[in-house]
């Protein structure tokens, strides 16, 4: 566990006190939510966040639960210090509607019959799970929200609030998303439900307390993750490379997504969802600008550049939608090779644009952590070396407990050459300035201009290295930002 996280939690239930009517007219006499909450709500309730979850998302979206191997599905971007940051924010993540992990789903118990609801649960629509979450934060005290975000099936949850309850929050994020399902994102479902429903374990949804249809399920996984990464994450992740067992990196990968995923998510429950998804279409099959005109709060919408599932066109008719709206939107283009995951992975880039659209930045949310560092006593060779293998331009010397204790750089190093020094004692310097993961980036970056230095050590509290902040890497985010 980092010390940016925010460390063990718990997912709370809370249980509606009134039955629970769809858009359909269909009612839930039971309902329950799973939710998690992080940070401190203050006094007048105006720092809640609400995080909204992809397909196969819970939650579980920041910290640890005490059996975890990983950290919640979103921590790269919320905890003290990060964008969505809990030392300022009230952040809360529920379960939707039809569910699986601990919302009322396919796989609860229906009270009037005693037995999982099966295909008895009603059809569930993406204004249903944002209804539910109204709810939820009306009965938690709740009434308006300083921001709400979500990628995927969560970005179009939060668009889905925009237009169901404009006045409730501020600021709108939308990652990796649309506002009408394609006819492809809706092919990719089918074939996935299909290998679902061809299972023969699957007995028309009825295998509660016999055998799951994994084999389908986990066909449906499979076919997922084709879509969720792209061709150069797959050429970079696997290559052509062989697994011992003969089979292919790429093919080892996929089954133990597939495996995997049939022990944490209910099959029923994957049919209803994507069948939301697929159903999503907030033009209502005419315009998608008229329907935005209610829209109060200001928008950032995030494409991902390699995302081919949810392409940028996606984002972009939504911007346009808004924009003709005269609402203030901001569209940003993560540059990445990770396809549509990215939104779940593109720390750097991630911290930099929320940050910005909620109006703070850290250090910590840009730095570098993987740094190139030497121990003190190293040589100058090994330093112009490391340089060179690392593509790095600054190497921080440290002592045994980690305490960074000089810098060295590519320009000493030309010096050292220039002037036929062979000792790094004679050209690393000792006095060196350095920053710390909370502190404000503009703040570091004025340093670094004042002292005109490319690249600025990042410490914790103990003196010890925790990352670099380059300049490269400011200019590189702020171009990225702007595309
Ligand atoms: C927003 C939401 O809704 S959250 C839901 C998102 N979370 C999920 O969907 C969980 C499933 N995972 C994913 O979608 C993606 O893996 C991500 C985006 C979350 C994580 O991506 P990455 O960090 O790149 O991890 P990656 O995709 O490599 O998966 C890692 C797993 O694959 C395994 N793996 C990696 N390469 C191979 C291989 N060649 N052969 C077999 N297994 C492999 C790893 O051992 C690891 O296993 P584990 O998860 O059981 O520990
Ligand atoms: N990997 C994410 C992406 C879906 O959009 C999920 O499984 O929920």
């Amino acid at each position: 566990m980092t010390e940016r996280s925010v460390g063990y939690v718990e997912t709370k239930h809370h249980h509606l006190k009134e039955p629970f009517r769809l858009v359909s007219g269909d009612e839930l006499a039971e309902v329950s939510i799973a939710y998690e909450t992080y940070g401190k709500l203050n006094s007048d309730k105006s720092n809640v966040i609400l995080i909204c979850h992809a397909l196969t998302g819970d939650a579980h979206a920041a910290g640890w639960h005490e059996e975890d191997k990983k950290p919640g599905w979103w921590d790269v971007v919320i905890g003290p210090g990060k964008a969505f940051d809990t030392n300022k924010y009230f952040v809360i993540c529920s379960n939707v509607l039809g569910g699986c992990k601990g919302t009322t789903g396919p796989a609860s118990t229906n009270p009037q019959s005693g037995l999982p609801y099966g295909l008895s649960f009603p059809r569930v629509t993406i204004e249903d799970m944002v209804n539910l979450q109204h709810t939820l934060l009306n009965n938690l005290g709740i009434s308006s929200l300083y921001a709400i975000a979500g990628g995927s099936m969560g970005g179009m949850q939060v668009l889905q609030w925009a237009v169901s309850y404009p006045g409730f929050m501020k600021r709108a994020i939308v990652l990796a998303s649309t506002a009408i399902s394609s006819p492809q994102q809706i092919a990719f479902n089918e074939v996935a439900r299909q290998a679902i429903i061809r299972d023969p374990y699957w007995n028309d949804g009825d295998y509660y307390g016999g055998q799951l249809p994994k084999q389908g399920l986990s066909l449906a996984r499979m076919i997922g993750h084709i879509t969720y990464l792209s061709d150069d994450s797959m050429h970079d992740k696997f290559g052509r490379d062989i697994r011992e067992n003969e089979m292919f990196q790429v093919e080892s990968y996929l089954h133990h997504q597939g495996d995997t995923f049939t022990s944490r998510f209910d099959p029923n429950s994957y049919l209803y969802l994507t069948g939301a998804v697929d159903n999503f279409d907030l033009s209502n099959g005419f315009s998608l600008a008229k329907s935005f005109s209610n829209i109060e709060s200001e928008f950032m919408v995030i494409s991902v550049s390699s995302d081919w599932l949810y392409p940028s066109y996606q984002s972009e008719e939504i911007v346009q939608a808004l924009g003709s709206n005269d609402i203030n939107v901001q569209y940003r283009k993560l540059i990445s090779h990770f396809g549509h995951d990215a939104f779940l992975l593109e720390k750097g880039q991630l911290n930099y644009l929320l940050s910005t659209f909620l109006g703070h930045l850290t250090v910590g949310d840009v730095m570098s952590e993987d740094v190139s560092t030497l121990r003190e006593g190293c040589t100058l060779e090994e330093a112009a070396q490391l340089m060179i293998l690392k593509n790095a331009t600054h190497i921080p010397i440290l002592d045994a407990s980690g305490r960074i204790t000089g810098i060295v750089t590519s320009w000493d190093i030309t010096g050292a050459v220039a002037n036929k020094i062979s000792s790094i004692e004679k050209i690393l310097s000792r006095d060196i300035l350095t920053s710390h993961p909370d502190e404000n980036l503009s703040s570091a970056a004025l340093i670094m201009e004042d002292h005109a230095i490319s690249a600025l050590p990042v410490v914790d509290e103990r003196g010890c290295l925790v990352g670099i902040l380059s300049s490269d890497t400011i200019s590189a985010m702020v171009g990225r930002g702007a595309k």
